[in-house]
């Protein structure tokens, strides 16, 4: 992967580094029981894992993921006035297209700005899945075979991880985390192109503790900045410290993989969706900074219910109160809405449910 990391001499004490454990996704389509069951036990106790891309027959997927990386710094160098004919609060309704300028929201207690430019792209609009316009500029139109081919590997890969977790939990037929991101069907899943600006100011803070609201994020980055909070902490604002966080070395050739809320709801709580931020090391100024996120999300008519399975705790609702995976979505972005009206972070916080664009 191609832009170079920032801290070279990255010399911190082991107990602050992220342990997270490594699946690889060869092992998982070989079908090996020990992989399986080993991906079972991260998602339900840490929710966010290394998934190694390293075996030859994935190479296409990371030459995928570089060359999306060059298309990344190529649409972030158009400049302002270009950028801003593809806002994407004017181009798309749930923010599945489009750019954001740095410093438009608004991060956690701070009260700060945000400290990041991102461009979102709609895997419906590149792989025309639907109707829905898709406007881009020529840096995309020129990437698109990548994004394609990134697109479709991620999702093969998704489908192995839900598969493994579905089996592992004894999910029914018609039930299955897959049967709810079928390849060949539309669905509200984006592709997150990231830039954090690089900050002198070591107390900065450039994107907000968030969990991810769909069922399944796969994170690049070759440059650290990416921290999560063990789950074993609580993941409530309140009952967590700042020296809690733990801090994710990137890894050449890995994503790195996390549990969204819609597995968390579905799964009534077994598998984890954890609070996770992007800022510098302690000690350290915020450098530049490039990443890219695929983050899935059910298909829209999808009903969050707990899944029938021995494993999954039964729920003690009686399901009425259940939401499409579709409604969630338009719930966040109106508590979003609602919040920059009201200046109510801690609410939109409540369980940790943040939303980035
Ligand atoms: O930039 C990163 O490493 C994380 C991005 C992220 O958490 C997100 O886009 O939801
Ligand atoms: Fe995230």
């Amino acid at each position: 992967m191609s832009p170079s990391a920032s801290y070279p001499d990255l010399n911190l004490p082991s107990d602050k580094l992220a342990d997270l454990r490594t699946i690889s996704l060869q092992k998982l389509q070989a079908g090996s029981v020990s992989e399986h069951n080993l991906l079972l036990q991260t998602c339900i106790e840490d929710g966010f894992f290394f998934l190694d891309l390293t075996h030859p027959s994935l190479s296409s997927l990371l030459s995928d993921v570089d060359d999306v990386f060059r298309l990344s710094k190529d649409v972030f160098s158009y400049p302002p006035e270009i950028k801003a004919l593809f806002d994407v609060d004017r181009v798309s309704d749930l923010k599945t297209n489009g750019y954001k300028p740095k410093g438009r929201n608004i991060v956690a207690k701070s009260g700060k700005s945000d400290g990041f430019e991102s461009w979102v792209l709609p895997r419906n609009g590149l792989l025309q899945l639907s109707n829905d316009p898709f406007p881009h500029p020529p840096a995309i139109a020129s990437h698109l075979r990548s994004l394609c081919g990134l697109l479709e590997g991620l999702n093969s890969a998704a489908h192995t991880v839900l598969s493994s977790l579905s089996t592992s939990l004894s999910i029914p037929v018609g039930q299955r985390f897959e049967d709810f991101q079928r390849l060949s069907r539309p669905s509200p899943d984006i592709l997150r192109l990231l830039k954090y600006h690089a900050d002198a100011n070591t107390d900065c803070l450039p994107q907000t503790p968030h969990t991810d609201l769909g069922s399944l994020t796969f994170v690049f980055s070759t440059t650290p900045g990416l921290q999560v909070l063990p789950v074993g902490l609580g993941q409530n604002p309140g009952s967590y410290k700042e020296s809690d966080w733990r801090y994710v070395v990137p890894r050449p050739g890995h994503a790195v993989v996390n549990i969204g809320d819609c597995v968390s709801i579905m799964t009534n709580g077994l598998l984890k969706s954890a609070l996770h931020r992007v800022g510098p090391v302690a000690g350290y100024a915020m450098p530049e900074r490039y990443s890219m996120a695929y983050l899935m999300r059910p298909e829209d008519e999808t009903v969050l219910r707990v899944l029938d399975s021995p494993l999954i705790p039964r729920s003690t609702s009686n399901g009425e109160d259940a939401v499409t995976s579709g409604e969630w979505i338009r719930k966040k972005f109106k508590a979003l809405r609602g919040h920059k009206d009201a200046g109510n972070f801690d609410q939109i916080l409540a369980g940790g449910r943040g939303i980035l664009v």
